[in-house]
């Protein structure tokens, strides 16, 4: 049996077109296909736990149809399947999962691939636990997790009432560069007690922190261009002791994955960190936002199968 997650309203409705395609094809009934439309925000985490708690003997693969906020919903809901395949069939407005994995082509062509079987990738996402760093409220991501900057632009991304109008004109990355243009007024460095791979830094004048499982963020930017899909090591961004105007040229230069070269960022691998701040501080995670005090992350050691069209392997 196959389950497919579908946002039915992602990218403007690309999620329900697909769906309508596919529903369409002859394999889709061949192939005892069932279909599931998210309602709400959290209901693919939802649905994916239910399904597999009732079912896990009988899936042969849980097809996500949606963006990367879907994908990090399912993986969460599916944490204690670590063995259930997941299929992607990209219909989000940032994509930087599939552009990371090098996902590509038609969706009736990564519908039939999936079905096939034959195309996969192990991946291998990350462990978060905030605040009372309990195991039991441990979640997952799929593409980076970060501090600072980046997490006051998505909280102003999700608050926002333009990213639907950028949405429909096709100008997404304007979405961010807005966003980013109004949080960087205002946005005031973090004072934080890091401890990456054991060693601990206490850092006062933190502008951004982002830890990733490949390269991209925000729909396009090479926020990371060190990163690789690969078990065990993140790839971790600091910007610290950076002036404004400055932040700015970062900016301009992160689409290119250039901003390494600035003196005031720095690039790590690790394959654990702990960040402590004696305030609230927003967070982001594949585009959710959230705050903490405090945040624990770590590679998953689980790998994940990942079923679709891999045109190349962009990390
Ligand atoms: N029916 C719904 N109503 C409101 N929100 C929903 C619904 N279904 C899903 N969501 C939420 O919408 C958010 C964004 O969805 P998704 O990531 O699939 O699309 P996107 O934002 O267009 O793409 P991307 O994340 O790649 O930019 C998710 O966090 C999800 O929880």
């Amino acid at each position: 049996m196959y389950i497919l997650i579908v946002n039915t309203f992602s990218a403007n409705g690309k999620g329900l077109k697909i769906l309508k395609t596919l529903e369409e094809h002859p394999l889709f009934k061949k192939s005892y296909c069932r279909s599931f439309k998210t309602e709400y925000e959290g209901h693919a985490e939802k649905i994916a736990q239910q399904v597999a708690e009732i079912h896990k003997e009988q899936i042969n693969c849980f097809i996500v149809i949606g963006g990367d906020g879907t994908l990090h919903e399912v993986i969460n809901g599916l944490k204690h399947f670590s063995s259930l395949p997941i299929g992607f069939i990209p219909a989000g407005t940032g994509n930087d999962f599939a552009r990371g994995c090098g996902l590509a082509g038609d969706p009736v062509d990564v519908f039939k691939a999936i079905l096939a079987g034959r195309r996969q990738r192990d991946y291998w996402p990350g462990d978060y636990l905030t605040d009372d760093r309990s195991r039991k409220y441990g979640r997952q991501f799929v593409n980076n997790i970060g501090i600072g900057l980046e997490a006051d632009v998505v909280e102003a991304v999700n608050n926002s009432k333009y990213k639907k109008v950028f949405t429909r004109l096709r100008l997404n990355s304007l979405t961010y560069s807005f966003a980013f243009l109004t949080v960087l007024k205002s946005f005031k460095p973090l004072t934080i007690r890091l401890e990456i791979d054991g060693r601990v830094k206490r850092m006062d004048n933190v502008w951004m922190l982002t830890v990733s499982n490949h390269p991209y963020y925000g729909g396009g930017m090479k926020i990371n261009p060190q990163a690789k899909v690969q078990p065990n090591i993140f790839s971790v961004l600091i910007v610290e002791n950076i002036s404004r105007w400055k932040v700015l040229l970062l900016f301009l230069t992160v689409f290119w994955g250039k901003h390494i070269k600035m003196k005031e960022v720095s690039h790590y691998y690790a394959s654990s960190l702990k960040v402590d701040s004696e305030t609230a501080i927003s967070f982001q995670a594949d585009g959710q936002n959230g705050k903490c005090k405090a945040c624990d992350i770590s590679k998953e050691t689980e790998r994940r199968k990942i079923f679709g069209v891999f045109t190349k392997l962009s990390s």
